[in-house]
């Protein structure tokens, strides 16, 4: 019988971090947190023709497909953006899987990116270009709003929780070995200082979206150290925001209470180590439609990658069927983090309206509409 181990290894080291200043990327606002200074300011700037440029990584499987309709859209909208196509077919640099360097160079160059879903094999094979992305360009904070879409009825009403995941280490750590045939271990690496850094982030980002309280959800009666750390880190930061509400709770609970009544999660931020972050997401998205509908943001010091939070639903793939709205939402995300409010304001009301309107809404959301055709209802309305 296999048998494999989990290792926790918890970082002791004590943080100086500097108070980490950010600004806020909600869906709906850009408000600048109190503390000015944004740790998440857009430092791009407007190319010769007066637009920006974004590099755009179209992904797999539906990646091209719902990429397509957010060009189309974006055109249509007139939003002064030009596009940068890279590709992040992985290569091979020191033995190592590393994204090719022209993709690195365009990044770093317009310090904002759009991302399609990426694959990654089941067990042997490339580790997840997702996950590279996130450390190549420590991108700490992985912002995930999940709201009910106003006219679109699911069994729950005004569903509105913003969660935030811990985006470079814990369980994703990625450290992993055969410690004798049938025996393999699996590090979960937490350190005070990615936890503080993704913690502030939450604290400011709960701020300036107007919501008074943050909680932090985690295992800490199992993995004492590593969640440990996260939660005694998270009760540090806490006290330089008194204004703020905080408590903790356990993630089984939150499983639970989250889909028996998701409404207790409205006044509130969920901050919480990588995993975990990225199971509660889905399991969020299932309560307002399905993975077709939750945005990303991938936020980092210098640059931000936007993504949806599903992959590249290789059972839709190549057939037009695929709900381009994650993408689109996310697309929204990264227009008010680059200060475009206005188009990302236009653009989300006629998203709004059409998926409202249920006349040309995708499969997965019970219409019979394709990508394109439902793209096209949104310009439509623009
Ligand atoms: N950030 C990223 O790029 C992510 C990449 N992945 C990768 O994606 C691949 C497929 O993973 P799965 O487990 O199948 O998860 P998935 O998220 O691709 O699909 C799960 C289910 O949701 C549906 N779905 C997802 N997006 C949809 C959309 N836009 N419209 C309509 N239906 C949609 C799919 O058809 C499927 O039934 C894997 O290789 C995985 O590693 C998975 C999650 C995130
Ligand atoms: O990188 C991957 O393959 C999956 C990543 C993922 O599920 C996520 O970021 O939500
Ligand atoms: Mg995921």
């Amino acid at each position: 019988m296999s048998f494999v181990r989990s290792l926790t290894i918890a970082s002791r080291s004590v943080s100086s971090a500097p108070f980490i200043r950010a600004r806020a990327i909600g869906l709906r606002t850009y408000a600048t947190s109190k503390n000015d200074q944004p740790v998440a300011k857009f430092l791009g700037t407007k190319n010769s023709n007066g637009n920006y440029t974004v590099t755009f990584i179209e992904g797999d499987g539906i990646g091209p497909e719902i990429s397509r309709s957010v060009k189309e859209i974006f055109s249509a909208a007139k939003v002064p953006i030009e596009w940068e196509t890279v590709d992040v077919t992985p290569i091979l640099k020191d033995g190592k899987t590393a994204i090719p360097d022209a993709a690195i160079q365009s990044v770093k160059k317009n310090y904002v990116a759009l991302k399609g879903p990426l694959a990654t094999p089941i067990g042997k094979g490339h580790v997840s270009l997702n996950l590279t992305l996130r450390r190549t360009f420590n991108l700490f904070a992985n912002v995930r709003p999940c709201r009910s879409v106003p006219g679109y009825k699911t069994p729950y009403d005004n569903v509105d929780t913003v969660l935030i995941r811990e985006n470079t280490e814990g369980e994703y750590s990625g450290i992993e070995h055969e410690v004798v045939d049938g025996v393999v271990q699996s590090i979960k690496l937490i350190t005070r200082k990615a936890s503080e850094r993704v913690l502030r982030f939450g604290f400011q980002y709960a701020e300036s979206i107007g919501k008074q309280h943050v909680r932090v959800v985690h295992k800490a009666t199992i993995m004492k150290m590593s969640d440990g750390l996260f939660v005694s880190t998270a009760r540090d930061v806490a006290k330089d925001f008194p204004q703020i509400e905080f408590d903790t709770e356990l993630l089984d609970n939150t499983c639970l209470k989250m889909v028996t009544d998701p409404k207790v999660y409205q006044p509130m931020v969920l901050v919480m180590p990588n995993l975990y972050g990225d199971i509660v997401s889905d399991m969020c998205a299932g309560l307002i439609g399905g993975l077709g509908l939750t945005p990303s943001a991938n936020i980092g010091d210098e640059c931000s990658i936007f993504e949806a939070v599903h992959g590249s639903a290789p059972d839709i793939a190549g057939k037009d069927l695929a709900n381009p709205t994650a993408l689109l939402l996310s697309s929204m995300m990264m227009l008010q983090h680059m200060g475009l409010g206005a188009h990302a304001d236009k653009i989300t009301k006629a998203i709004m309206d059409t998926l409202a309107e249920g006349k040309s809404i995708t499969g997965d959301l019970g219409g019979n509409a394709t990508n394109s055709q439902y793209a096209q209802a949104i310009i439509a309305k623009l």
